[in-house]
Parts: C-alpha cells; structure tokens; sequence
C-alpha cells in the first residue's frame, strides 16, 4: 500500500482524558491540543481518533459509574460527544487550529459508495489543514460499545481502519500505560515493557490483558489487534503514555519511545 509520508492517526484514550475520580483531565487535553498543532505546523497530517464521550457524558450526568443499561450509554455518549468536541475546539483554537468531527462505525467502511465518500472527506480536511477528530458513532450503533468479540467494539480498533483508509505512515496508540508490557503493568509491578514488536504472534498474544481502569474498555488485547491490522497493511505503530504526548517529536524523529509494532515491509 502506498501511504502518505507524513501522516500520521493518533488514538486517544477515555483513561488519558479523564482522571482517577472520572473528571475530564485538562491538562491533558491542553497538552495533546498543544503538540498536535505543533507537529502540524511542522509540516505533519494529524487525524485524532478520540474516545472519552461515554465517560464525559457519565460526568456531565452526574453519575459516578458508567450507566449500565445500552440506553442510556447511548444517551451518556450524545451528551459527551458535545462536550468532547467542545473541550477540543477550545483548546486546538488556543493553538490557531481547527478541527472537524467525524462520527464512523467499522461497517461504514464496508460500503464501497460511504468508503470513497469518507476517503474524499478526509483528504479535504487535511489539504486545507485541518485537524479530524474521530469517534466511533456510538448512539447509532450498540455493536461498537458492546460487541461480544470486540472486534470491531473499540476505537483502537476503529483507529486501525482509519490509519488504512488514509493510508497513514504511522499509528500511534495513547493509553494510560508506558506500552505494551509482558504482563499488565497495574497487577504486576515487575512488569517489563517491550521496545519492539516485530511479529505479533499467538505468544505475544497471551501476553495482553483486558482494560486497567473502569473508564477504559479492551485493554491490551484490543491495541494489538488493531497493532496486528495496522502493520499487516505496513503501518508502523506504537504504543505510548498519553500523560507525555510529547514523545511524539520523538517517535517521528525515529528514537524509541514506548512500544513499537514494525509494520511489514510491503
Ligand atoms: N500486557 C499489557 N501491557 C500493558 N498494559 C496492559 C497489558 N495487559 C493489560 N493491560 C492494561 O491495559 C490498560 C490500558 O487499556 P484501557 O484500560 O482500555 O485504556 P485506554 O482508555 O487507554 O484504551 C492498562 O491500564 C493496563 O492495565
Ligand atoms: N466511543 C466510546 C469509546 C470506547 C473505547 O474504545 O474507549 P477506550 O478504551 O477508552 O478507547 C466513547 O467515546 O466513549
């Protein structure tokens, strides 16, 4: 596949953009908005893929746990989108960017009339610099939140088949962990981090756990299937802390920085 050199998806999770009692963590937002626009004006093409819009929604409601009932985290998700969408226009536009929505599902991609249609709209976006965000279209589609296998159920997922649609040269996935580690960092202290994947095997696989917090969903096991879809399309990705969204300069300047999946030589 042929890509576009200096594009790049990044994926950003709920458990980087809220903290520890479920409140929206701006600091974090401010930092993502910052180096994102800079990595723009340095010539790069960002898409952001971005979850958070269940668990803001939950917040804005008041709730302390996420609803249990498809409903109202349909509804949760409604409400949260505007909010999301609101905390990035205001910080990307302190940093003089603009951005878009795009609400997708996996089966979108599917239909070769919405495929090209979606392909179109992206390539606008970013010719006339501006910056896509992301998500899945959760009150139209109960499969993305609670899909039995996943597959499909999860935004590492969906960043994965957005990283393939625009033929991006690099996935990058933010999670609230230093990468991918050969057991779940949060149960076992003496965990070891992996610099570099080259093959993701069934044994690699035995090594990926479910979410860490109540705010994630898929843990692991969901950033390596998309890891594994991305890379067989020859899209390098890595995994990386979102608390330090300036590991990015690093990355696209080729040091090593959290977990990188090599993507096969096409
Ligand atoms: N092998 C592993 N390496 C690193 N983290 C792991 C592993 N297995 C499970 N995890 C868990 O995955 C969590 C990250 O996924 P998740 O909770 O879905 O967050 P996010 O909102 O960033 O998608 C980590 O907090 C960690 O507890
Ligand atoms: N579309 C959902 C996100 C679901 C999801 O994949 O969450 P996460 O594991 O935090 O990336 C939302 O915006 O809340």
């Amino acid at each position: 596949m042929r890509k576009y050199q200096n594009r790049i998806v990044i994926k950003v999770g709920t458990s980087t953009l809220t903290n520890d009692i479920g409140q929206n963590d701006l600091r974090s937002f401010d930092r993502l908005a910052c180096v994102l626009s800079d990595l723009q004006n340095m010539g790069y093409e960002i898409i952001l893929v971005s979850s958070g819009a269940i668990a803001i929604g939950t917040n804005k409601l008041q709730r302390k746990t996420r609803p249990a009932g498809m409903p109202l985290k349909q509804a949760a998700a409604a409400i949260g989108q505007c909010s999301l969408m609101h905390l990035y226009d205001k910080f990307f536009n302190d940093y003089d960017k603009t951005i878009a929505q795009i609400l997708l599902n996996a089966e979108d991609m599917e239909v070769e009339g919405k495929k090209e249609n979606l392909i179109n709209t992206f390539g606008a976006l970013l010719e006339m610099g501006i910056i896509p965000v992301v998500n899945e279209n959760d009150s139209v589609s109960y499969t993305e939140i609670e899909s039995a296998d996943r597959l499909f159920g999860d935004n590492d997922m969906l960043s994965a088949v957005v990283a393939v649609l625009c033929k991006a040269q690099k996935l990058i996935i933010m999670s609230d962990v230093d990468g991918f580690f050969d057991l779940d960092p949060r149960l076992h202290p003496n965990a070891k981090r992996l610099e570099c994947i080259t093959s993701i095997g069934e044994e690699i696989k035995t090594l990926a756990g479910g979410a860490g917090s109540r705010r994630g969903t898929g843990g692991m096991k969901t950033k390596l299937q998309a890891a594994e879809l991305a890379t067989m399309q020859g899209i390098d990705t890595v995994i990386i802390n979102g608390k330090n969204p300036s590991a990015l300069y690093k990355i696209m300047k080729g040091e090593k920085v959290g977990t990188l999946f090599v993507g096969k030589q096409q």
